[in-house]
């Protein structure tokens, strides 16, 4: 998978998350976001593929995502208590993440 399918994983498995009504559902839609983000961390975005793999730009790409798996998993940990609600609050969050990093590299 490359981080553009990885990407496509992220996308759809939010929208699940932001809209499911269900909390079983919730936490699995973040566990696949959290996974498809590792995933993601571990690759080469298109942008970057001429630097090397300890560069300025791959250590902030990489750092990018420590960020969004530490929301994720602040968001599962409310879902893991039942608290649907604040977990899909905490979830919208991501899209800071989202947009401050889709800026610099996608
Ligand atoms: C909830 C958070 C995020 C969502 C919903 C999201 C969603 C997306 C979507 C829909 C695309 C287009 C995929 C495609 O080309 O088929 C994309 C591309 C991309 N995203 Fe994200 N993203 C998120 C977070 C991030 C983060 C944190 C980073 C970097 C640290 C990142 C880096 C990129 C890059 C590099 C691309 C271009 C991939 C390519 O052209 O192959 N994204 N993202």
């Amino acid at each position: 998978k490359d981080v553009g399918d990885d990407m496509d994983i992220i996308a759809k498995n939010y929208k699940t998350v932001l809209s499911t009504k269900d909390a079983a559902e919730l936490k699995t839609s973040l566990s696949n976001m959290r996974e498809a983000a590792l995933d993601a961390q571990k690759g080469t975005p298109p942008k970057l593929e001429n630097e090397a793999a300890d560069s300025a730009n791959m250590k902030e790409y990489r750092h990018g995502f420590d960020i969004l798996v530490g929301q994720i998993d602040g968001a599962l940990k409310l879902a893991n208590e039942g608290k649907v609600q604040e977990a899909q609050a905490a979830a919208g969050e991501f899209k800071a993440t989202r947009d401050t990093y889709h800026k610099k590299f996608r």
